[in-house]
């Protein structure tokens, strides 16, 4: 399968904004190149990273997203074009240059891997590419991971709302539905904190990956993974639904929540772009669930929801 391979440079205070546009298109592994961001690792001393050797801050950053050459690749591509004329209108100032190239799949799946590195979120957690080194401390977590062509390396807001959250949340043994699992990261981390999980996700490609990441963290036997869309396939109640998808997704997820969600059952939503959190917010109320908690991050929302008492 053939890619295109979008490389957007931008001053690096807007490297965030591109890659949110990336991500709003459903692109898999969006990578940024930031040359400032490399130098604090190095600098951190916490890793060993000699092999960037010296490295330049040039004040802007490269931003990379993947496209699937499908017959959703003209839509998507001016879809990107409108985000990006937008940003432009609103801060002329920044350097935007724009870059396509068509990338075959094994090439790309392994030229972002300079970039993703060891990172802690959360108290207890420990992302570790499957291909690096670390030295644990003997309180942390360690999720492995090849993300390969699925989303989910933790350094997306989106995600690393989700899992500070399930640190907090998850008791062994819960029962715990992952929906949108892409690499399976919170479903590892899930399961690492003793759940029973049930991952699912639309792509192929991201249950084949999901599959692989649990088997690297030899927790197979407290996760399932399946294709599917949203709830659709599930049987039983969860004790906890996690869903890292776009706004409109999870609106269509929220009236399924009363089949697939207990009574006393908690909802994590994630991936909500900051100024539709009022519509997810609305459609939650709608279907007689009240808003617990809300966690921003880099203009991402988390929405942590509980049946209200008097819909019970
Ligand atoms: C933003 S990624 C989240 C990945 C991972 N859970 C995380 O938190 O990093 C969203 C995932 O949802 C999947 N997805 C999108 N629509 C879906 C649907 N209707 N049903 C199931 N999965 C869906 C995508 O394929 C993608 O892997």
């Amino acid at each position: 399968m053939n890619w295109r391979e979008i490389a957007v440079t931008v001053s690096s205070v807007g490297e965030e904004a591109v890659a949110d546009l990336f991500y709003q298109l459903g692109c898999p592994g969006v990578s940024v190149e930031d040359p400032e961001l490399l130098q604090s690792y190095v600098e951190s001393g916490n890793w060993d990273y000699h092999d960037f050797g010296e490295i330049a801050l040039t004040g802007t950053s490269v931003v990379k997203g993947y496209i699937c050459e499908d017959h959703e690749l003209q839509p998507k591509l001016r879809q990107l074009d409108e985000g990006l004329k937008e940003l432009l209108q609103r801060f002329p100032e920044w350097v935007l240059q724009v870059k396509g190239l068509t990338v075959q799949e094994e090439d790309w799946a392994t030229s972002w891997k300079a970039y993703f590195k060891p990172v802690r979120i959360g108290r207890h957690f420990l992302i570790k590419p499957s291909w690096e080194e670390v030295t644990p401390l003997p309180e942390d977590i360690i999720l492995e991971l090849d993300p390969g062509m699925a989303f989910g390396t933790g350094t997306h807001a989106t995600t690393s709302l989700c899992l500070e959250t399930l640190e907090e949340t998850v008791k062994p043994d819960m029962r715990i539905f992952d929906l949108g699992t892409g690499s399976g990261i919170l479903a590892i981390a899930a399961a690492k904190l003793g759940a029973q999980v049930e991952a699912i996700d639309l792509d192929s490609v991201a249950v084949k990956v999901a599959q692989e990441n649990v088997e690297l963290n030899q927790v197979a036997d407290r996760i399932s993974v399946r294709q599917g869309d949203l709830g659709t396939v599930l049987q039983g109640q969860a004790d906890l639904v996690v869903a890292n998808i776009i706004a409109d997704v999870i609106l269509m997820l929220i009236p399924d929540l009363k089949r697939i969600m207990k009574e006393d059952g908690e909802f994590l939503a994630s991936g909500i772009i900051g100024h539709r959190s009022s519509d997810v917010e609305a459609g939650l109320g709608e279907h007689g669930l009240e808003v617990l908690e809300k966690k921003e991050d880099s203009g991402w929302v988390l929405l942590r929801a509980r049946w209200q008492r008097a819909s019970l």
